[in-house]
């Protein structure tokens, strides 16, 4: 693809919270979190025309998602190594559509994303960053120790992409006790050396609060070489954007709109869909679901992001309140304000809550929807989709569909009952056997090539909730902190 704009190729990348330095691609990547401790976001979005975007019609994914990233990467990455890196990413996904859709009611699809080597959604972002990542450190001769924050998936997806590989460690953090067996042993059974999963004594949010406070640790961060591969990291939002072209594309774009529903936690997903609809791709509607920890919905009703402490659920991997993401997108509801990001950041760490002002907040109201699902009824659409269609689905995906249900789009004024509503289906219902069994009498296996997975070895260690130890264990076990 040789049309985009000269303008816009050769994105630079700018931090929410204004104080840090402007990077190139490879230096956002690995730098993960800014170090002022906003996120990374383009300077500016890349736009594309209706023609240019109905040029993808019929194409295949990797050529999509190479088309659509491209001018984040440009006069970074060189096309060819980028093209096969791509290709090689989504060549492992075991099918050939990669995110297939599937049609559950009238104008209402599921898009698969879990296809990918952990059957979860973060694959599709995590095998491209991997290599990524792996090329700029090759490159640079540098090694890295990657920490990650995990309620489940994005553990599996990072250590899968990552292990084995020579310039890096990698070490996730999982609440103890609170994901799912599957998810657990998708993590701790992987016994190759440069990987370290810590189980600590809290919940996903202390473990995401340990991550960033690392971030911010300096002396820390320098020795390890910290690098970061949770939704905090540009890179993976960038991957997630392109699924929301291919399906749309599929459904009739640029010439008909579409709208999405994200089982949602740390706004990441549908964050890469705000992306594409700045890019141009004609979306009606992007609705959060969130299952009954439900900060965002709250937000989005009341104004107010107001932190109560987690519930556990049967939709685990969205047990979450902190939600990393959001700081991107109130970045740009604030006309790109710093200042404002800040002083609510600023607020959320003091007192666990900050206020969304009118302007930004009806801007919020009117790109998006938000909506909950209780644990009834998470269960009942399991059982209710899979009697009507014979279609299974996990919890997560099931929370997307009730929230998708109940926005009745032939009343409200916010979007059209005409364009497809498509749901994102963010893992396999076999990561969830327990739940997906009580709710609807099916117990979903595990794809044969995972059959033996809960015999596998496996290797983890236990840690108090304390950053103090979580570095320590990291500064024993990390490489790049031996070399010095
Ligand atoms: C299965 C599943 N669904 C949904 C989510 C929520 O995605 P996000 O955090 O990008 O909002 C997650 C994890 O984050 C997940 O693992
Ligand atoms: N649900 C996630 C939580 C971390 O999210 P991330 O997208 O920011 O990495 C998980 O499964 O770990």
């Amino acid at each position: 693809m040789d049309w985009w704009n000269e303008a816009v190729i050769g994105v630079k990348y700018v931090s929410t919270r204004g104080e840090a330095p402007e990077l190139g691609f490879c230096d956002a990547i690995l730098a993960g979190l800014a170090n002022d401790g906003g996120l990374y976001v383009p300077k500016e979005w890349p736009t594309l025309s209706d023609e240019q975007i109905a040029a993808l019609a019929g194409k295949s994914y990797s050529d999509i998602a190479y088309a659509v990233m491209k001018p984040y990467v440009e006069g970074e990455i060189p096309d060819e190594t980028f093209r096969t890196m791509i290709d090689e990413a989504y060549g492992a996904f075991r099918h050939q559509a990669v995110v297939p859709l599937v049609q559950t009611g009238a104008n209402e699809f599921i898009m698969e994303l879990f296809h990918g080597p952990t059957l979860a959604f973060k694959d599709v972002a995590m095998q491209l960053l991997a290599r990524m990542m792996d090329f700029v450190l090759a490159q640079r001769s540098a090694k890295a120790t990657i920490v990650g924050a995990t309620s489940g998936d994005t553990g599996g997806a990072a250590i899968e992409a990552f292990r084995g590989r020579s310039n890096t460690d990698i070490f996730i953090l999982f609440p103890e006790g609170r994901v799912s067996p599957v998810q657990q042993r998708q993590m701790t059974s992987v016994l190759d050396d440069n990987v370290h999963c810590i189980a600590l004594k809290g919940h996903f949010d202390d473990c995401q609060a340990i991550v960033k406070d690392m971030f911010g640790h300096k002396g820390f961060k320098d020795t390890v070489a910290l690098s970061g591969v949770n939704s905090i990291n540009w890179g993976r939002i960038m991957a997630q954007v392109v699924y929301y072209f291919t399906s749309a594309l599929s459904l009739g774009a640029p010439y008909r709109q579409v709208s999405f529903t994200v089982p949602t936690g740390n706004f990441g997903d549908i964050f890469a869909g705000f992306v594409a609809k700045q890019m141009g791709l004609p979306i009606d509607k992007l609705i959060i679901a969130t299952n009954q920890n439900d900060i965002l919905a709250r937000a989005l009703e009341s104004g107010s992001y107001e932190v109560k402490g987690v519930t556990p659920s049967a939709s685990p991997s969205m047990d979450i309140q902190v939600s990393s993401n959001f700081e991107r997108l109130l970045f740009e509801l604030h006309g790109r304000d710093s200042e404002a990001v800040k002083r609510m950041m600023s607020g959320l760490k003091q007192s666990g809550s900050f206020t969304i002002a009118d302007k930004p907040l009806g801007r919020l109201r009117k790109g998006f929807s938000a909506d909950r699902a209780s644990e009834a009824e998470t269960a009942a659409t399991i059982k209710d989709v899979l009697e009507t269609t014979g279609y299974l689905m996990d919890p997560h995906t099931a929370v997307g569909v009730h929230v998708a249900r109940k926005h009745n789009r032939q009343s409200c004024d916010c979007c059209s009952a005409e364009s497809p509503m498509v749901v994102l289906s963010t893992a396999h219902p076999a990561k969830f056997p327990a739940a997906v069994e009580e709710a609807s009498g099916q117990y979903p296996d595990l794809p044969l090539w995972l059959s033996d997975l809960m015999d596998r070895e496996e290797k983890f260690d236990v840690l108090e909730n304390s950053i103090e130890d979580v570095e320590a264990f990291i500064l024993k076990h990390a490489r790049a902190a031996q070399k010095t």
